[in-house]
């Protein structure tokens, strides 16, 4: 249950926001996707229904109902609920709501869940104070980020939560939220006389990414924009290649651009333009980045993108990753700038992703048993199943290489990863010849 002004401001949002608002589903039966959280007899459908909820850290990306799941559990528990977003608030903020969650609990001894929206922007000592409320069961915690909890969350704050993955909505899930968007009579445009053509929907959905906010302000979009031709309002392929365009400079403010200049200034260092990094860097300081996210960003680019071309640049981001860590903001900025600049001027290669992933893709498809010579021999009667026996152990042999199968006997001589002829690579291409011949 929520305050009066909290419900007040919430019936408001639910008349007159923005379609995805009008459209957040009230109950569990009907919020779609994320089955393996919420689903018939799963922890979290089973502690809601038996109001016997503990703290919980939603984690996932934007428009996957992280929000809107904590709201459907705030309105089916019996426990008061408030809301902060760690972005606006600040200790004090805090501390407010923590002693609304003591007075609750001693007058009426009602517990408190607290929904804290992109948690992972507060610092330690803001997670901190929380800690001692949510030790005692004062505070029900549920804090929603995108970022990995294991990175960006407390870790005392983390052992007493449970943490829930959210996963993108299916582009079905989606297809169903759109549509019934377009049906709904209440909160919807089912007094509109909406159609949407099939192709129009698919191309909303593809570029949705798997978020039904973005799909939902699409076609929102597109039906507030549309006018009217013999009484129906359609939405076409033309259209909904503009909505989701457009979407993209109107709407979003924390949401898309900030995705859009993530993309932009990794694509600046994978495209070895040093000028354009460094300029999308400063754009994300200026707009208040938090400085370890964006060094992730650049640790990440350092291996899919350098990778062993210059195996020295994971060494540089990680190492920005914890000086900026110590540093923090303003001179965090050069040590960021150096580590960008390194990456982006650095030789490229992408064959470290295309080989795990070509890896892990086999390992789907493909019976994954351990060739005899290769198995473990360390324990008695190992010798008699055959483990190991034939093993050829490479140090005995010139070169210190020898020709000898090392994959599933289904999947020998398969090729998953191939060098690049680019910096320190073309050097790793040369020798595995080398050795080969
Ligand atoms: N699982 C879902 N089922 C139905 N609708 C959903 C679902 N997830 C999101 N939506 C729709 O998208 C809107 C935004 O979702 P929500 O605010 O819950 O996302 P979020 O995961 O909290 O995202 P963010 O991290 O950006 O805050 C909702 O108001 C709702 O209309």
């Amino acid at each position: 249950m929520m305050n009066i002004f909290e419900m007040q401001y919430e019936n408001s949002i639910k008349k007159n926001g923005p379609l995805a608002q009008r459209m957040r589903p009230a109950t569990l039966e009907t919020f779609v996707g994320q089955e393996h959280i919420v689903g018939e007899g799963k922890i979290l459908n089973r502690a809601i229904k038996a109001d016997k909820l503990s703290s919980a850290i939603f984690y996932g990306p934007p428009g996957t109902g992280k929000t809107t799941l904590a709201k459907i559990i705030a309105e089916n528990t019996n426990n008061n609920f408030t809301t902060l977003n760690a972005v606006t608030s600040g200790i004090k903020d805090i501390k407010d709501k923590i002693s609304y969650a003591v007075d609750q609990l001693s007058m009426y001894n009602k517990r408190t869940i607290l929904f804290i929206d992109e948690i992972h922007r507060f610092n330690k000592s803001q997670q901190d104070a929380l800690l001692p409320y949510v030790e005692n069961g004062t505070i029900i915690l549920i804090g929603a980020t995108t970022e990995n909890p294991y990175f960006e969350v407390n870790p005392a704050l983390i052992s007493r939560s449970l943490v829930f993955e959210f996963k993108k909505i299916t582009d079905d899930d989606i297809i169903k939220v759109l549509k019934k968007a377009a049906m709904d009579k209440e909160n919807g445009y089912g007094a509109k006389n909406v159609k949407i053509t099939e192709e129009a929907i698919n191309h909303i959905v593809n570029n949705s990414n798997g978020d039904a906010r973005k799909a939902l302000s699409a076609l929102e979009l597109g039906v507030e924009t549309t006018p009217e031709t013999d009484g129906e309002i359609i939405i076409d392929i033309s259209v909904a290649e503009e909505c989701i365009q457009q979407k993209k400079l109107e709407y979003d403010k924390n949401g898309d651009s900030h995705y859009d200049t993530i993309s932009a200034f990794i694509k600046s260092m994978r495209g070895s333009d040093p000028d354009a990094a460094v300029f999308w860097l400063a754009k994300m300081i200026k707009s208040g980045e938090d400085p370890k996210f964006i060094a992730r960003r650049i640790i990440i680019c350092a291996s899919e993108d350098v990778g062993n071309a210059d195996p020295r640049a994971l060494e540089v981001a990680v190492n920005a990753f914890k000086a900026v860590e110590i540093i923090g903001f303003p001179e965090g900025r050069i040590i960021l700038a150096q580590a960008v600049l390194y990456i982006a001027c650095a030789p490229k290669s992408n064959a470290s992703i295309i080989a795990i992933d070509r890896a892990m893709d086999a390992v789907e498809k493909n019976a994954v048993d351990v060739p005899l010579h290769l198995k473990d021999k360390h324990y008695s009667g190992a010798e008699k199943l055959g483990r190991g026996v034939s093993y050829k152990y490479p140090h005995d042999y010139e070169k210190f290489y020898v020709k000898q199968n090392y994959l599933p006997d289904t999947m020998r001589n398969s090729t998953f990863y191939q060098p690049k002829e680019s910096g320190y690579e073309s050097r790793i291409k040369k020798f595995l010849e080398y050795l080969k011949q």
